[in-house]
């Protein structure tokens, strides 16, 4: 089969249950925690990665920053047979209560990010697959890890001018943190019939410079990488136990 021109994989190479996440080297880091894990495919920001989990094929595809070119894959993927795909993201916090490497798990987003809204209206709403969250609920009890259950919301750009107060904003209506995938893999992914899900690493503190925030998650900070492993084990496990 021809292979797609951005991912550079065919329906061939790899599996239904796919764990996409921004950072290629967060892709490459959640291969190395399966068995067998190996690159397939390498081109731009789609780094791909075979492996197995519980027995089960899975793929790891990084999918670079924000709703566009998360969108890319997701159609590609789409076209290679994938069925299920679940977010590893980051993502900065919304609420005062949860801390840095605590976890979310979005049961919904706010579609704030363009690259949703030029496939639907801002009317559709954004809603994981709910066979899935459960599935990652019940991962994250089997692995006794913390986590937070709620909305998200997803934008299209870190450092507008306005950020302190679109934060407040969202802050007050109870949206739990910040990323810039979520709702787009939420919209398109059911519209395209896959099953969908996200679970995100908090790496910003609510009403922390995100700079300082981002920064520090470069500089690996503990806890941020230990749930940056956290999520992806309850990804994983959530995507090789569900039913697809
Ligand atoms: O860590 P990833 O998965 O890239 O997710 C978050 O980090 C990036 C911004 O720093 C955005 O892609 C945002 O959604
Ligand atoms: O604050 C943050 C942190 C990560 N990703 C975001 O989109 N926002």
């Amino acid at each position: 089969m021809n292979l797609q021109p951005h991912i550079a994989v065919s329906a061939d190479d790899i599996a239904s249950r796919v764990i996409v996440c921004g950072d290629p080297a967060r892709a490459a880091r959640i291969a190395g925690w399966c068995e067998n894990g190996k690159q397939v495919a390498s081109n731009r920001e789609f780094q791909l990665f075979n492996a197995r989990f519980n027995g089960i094929d899975v793929t790891i595809c990084s999918t670079g920053i924000g709703a566009a070119s998360m969108l890319i894959a997701l159609e590609e993927l789409k076209q290679c047979g994938v069925t299920t795909i679940i977010r590893v993201g980051s993502a900065g916090a919304l609420q005062h209560n949860i801390g840095l490497g605590e976890l979310i798990i979005a049961e919904g987003a706010v579609r704030d990010e363009g690259g949703s809204l030029s496939y639907l209206p801002a009317s559709y709403p954004a809603v994981a697959d709910h066979a899935l969250v459960a599935a990652l609920l019940s991962a994250a009890k089997q692995l006794q890890s913390k986590y937070y259950l709620g909305l998200v919301r997803s934008h299209d750009s870190f450092y507008t001018d306005q950020e302190t107060e679109i934060c407040e904003f969202w802050h007050q209506r109870g949206v739990l943190a910040a990323d810039m995938e979520t709702s787009a893999l939420l919209t398109v992914g059911r519209f395209r019939g896959l099953q969908v899900a996200s679970i995100l690493n908090n790496v910003v503190l609510f009403e922390q410079e995100v700079k300082e925030g981002i920064g520090q998650f470069k500089q690996v900070n503990g806890s941020m990488i230990e749930g940056e492993k956290r999520s992806a084990m309850i990804a994983l496990q959530a995507l090789t136990s569900h039913r697809s």
